[in-house]
């Protein structure tokens, strides 16, 4: 019977978002809880092209807490691991599951030891959130595991602990995280504005750039800002608090050529104060900046902005367009400027949404090879174009928050022994 009671697994799935920012979070007032120094604003992307899936696994055969990131074993000795971890035992309640016979008392899960594995269905650590949607997951899954019973807003100040902009991973459609005041952090959560149907023509667009690891990780970029840049303090007590309005209005009222001019102009103030900062940081690159400049010799010429774009902590460039229109005519003036390699198949290099090539009337390389040059640049016909410059594009759309996997098929243990599938 104790060989029975001891041979038990339980375990719980869940699948959780990235998101983007579009009023960015850069700097810290706590590096430990990771408060930050002006309130954010993201959109998250649907999780049905790109998540991150964590399955959680608790058994009484279990020697130490282990963790699996994309099937490599990697530490939990981090200290933002372990504040995850000890936040959310610290809120573990009684768990039953008659059926196997198992009784874990609130008590009980100090002694107990986890097993955790999760796995990223786009690059880790190469400026696409990871971290955001890696550590909302971890949180959401261990809560339902030990039926804590906080609401989402709760855990997002526990995922915050993880890494700042994870807390806004725990709601879908656009997300604000509040910075707070109170000194232990209780209340620098997130919540959601709007849910994800609220504004569903919108379409995104990422140009992966690079997905090589990034040189300055935002937590020492964001560190080395905040000890040397002197526009940093007007960004995060002047600026940002009016655009945090401005923003939650344009959202509300889906007035696209607000959201437009916030998004880019927060992002290109966030690269500002990156270069700000000694010794500057510098996060785009050439292509980056041709993006934009295409991006915004479009708006100009359209009248009203068709494409708002906004980049994080490297390189890769995402394009919100304001319809599926605008999404098709974007992608062809992408396609256009940044053909893919030659010989490089068309199927790998749009993913995620691939019926935006269909719209766009791209079906092989021949018609890569045929677009035509954008009007707007028909004075000023480009003389070279950039093969090869963007890796690939990913075709996405807001989307929802965390849910639970329920079909043993998806979880990434094994059910018997606890390890990895
Ligand atoms: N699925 C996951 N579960 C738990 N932790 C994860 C997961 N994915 C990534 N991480 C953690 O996040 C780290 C990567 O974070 P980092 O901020 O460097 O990159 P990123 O999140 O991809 O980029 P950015 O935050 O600039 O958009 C990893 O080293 C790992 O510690
Ligand atoms: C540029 C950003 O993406 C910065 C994200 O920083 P992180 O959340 O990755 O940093 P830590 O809190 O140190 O883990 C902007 C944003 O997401 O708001």
């Amino acid at each position: 019977m104790a060989e029975k009671n001891d041979s038990w697994v339980l375990m719980v799935t869940a699948q959780t978002p990235t998101n983007i920012a579009v009023i960015k979070y850069w700097g810290k007032r706590d590096e430990n809880l990771i408060l930050p120094i002006n309130d954010s604003i993201s959109v998250t992307l649907d999780p049905a092209h790109l998540c991150t899936t964590t399955t959680v696994a608790v058994s009484p055969a279990f020697t130490q807490d282990r963790m699996w990131l994309n099937g490599k074993e990697i530490s939990l000795s981090g200290g933002r691991y372990q504040n995850c971890l000890r936040e959310i035992r610290s809120r573990a309640n009684d768990v039953e599951d008659k059926k196997k016979g198992i009784k874990i008392t609130k008590k009980g899960w100090e002694k107990l030891h986890l097993h955790i594995a999760s796995y990223n269905n786009f690059p880790t650590a190469a400026g696409l959130a990871s971290s955001a949607a890696g550590f909302a997951c971890l949180v959401f899954s261990l809560a339902k595991l030990m039926n804590a019973k906080e609401d989402n807003g709760q855990l997002s100040a526990i995922a915050r602990q993880g890494s700042g902009s994870a807390c806004r991973s725990l709601y879908g459609g656009f997300v604000k995280w509040i910075m707070g005041k109170e000194e232990n952090g209780s209340d620098s959560i997130a919540a959601q504005l709007v849910d994800e149907k609220h504004w569903d023509e919108l379409v995104i667009l990422i140009a992966v750039v690079s997905s090589r690891q990034k040189e300055t990780s935002s937590t020492s970029g964001m560190r080395e800002t905040v000890e040397t840049s002197p526009l940093i303090q007007h960004r995060a007590s002047e600026v940002v608090p009016k655009r945090i309005i401005q923003m939650e209005e344009a959202i509300r009222n889906r007035d696209f050529p607000t959201f437009t001019r916030l998004t880019c102009s927060d992002s290109n103030q966030f690269h500002a104060v990156c270069l700000d900062t000694s010794p500057p940081i510098f996060y785009m690159n050439d292509t980056s900046h041709r993006i934009i400049s295409c991006v915004e010799k479009w708006n100009r010429s359209e009248g009203t902005p068709q494409v708002a774009y906004t980049f994080d902590a490297g390189p890769n460039a995402v394009l919100i367009a304001r319809n599926r229109k605008a999404a098709t005519l974007l992608l062809q003036r992408l396609l256009f400027y940044f053909p893919p390699e030659s010989g490089a198949d068309l199927n790998s290099y749009v993913v995620g949404d691939k019926s935006i090539l269909k719209d766009a009337g791209i079906q092989d390389m021949k018609d890569v090879e045929s677009l035509c040059p954008p009007p707007e640049v028909k004075d000023n016909i480009p003389a070279q174009k950039y093969k090869g410059d963007v890796s690939y594009f990913i075709c996405t759309r807001p989307g929802r928050g965390p849910v639970l996997l329920t079909e043993e098929s998806q979880s990434l243990l094994n059910p018997e022994t606890g390890l990895p599938k």
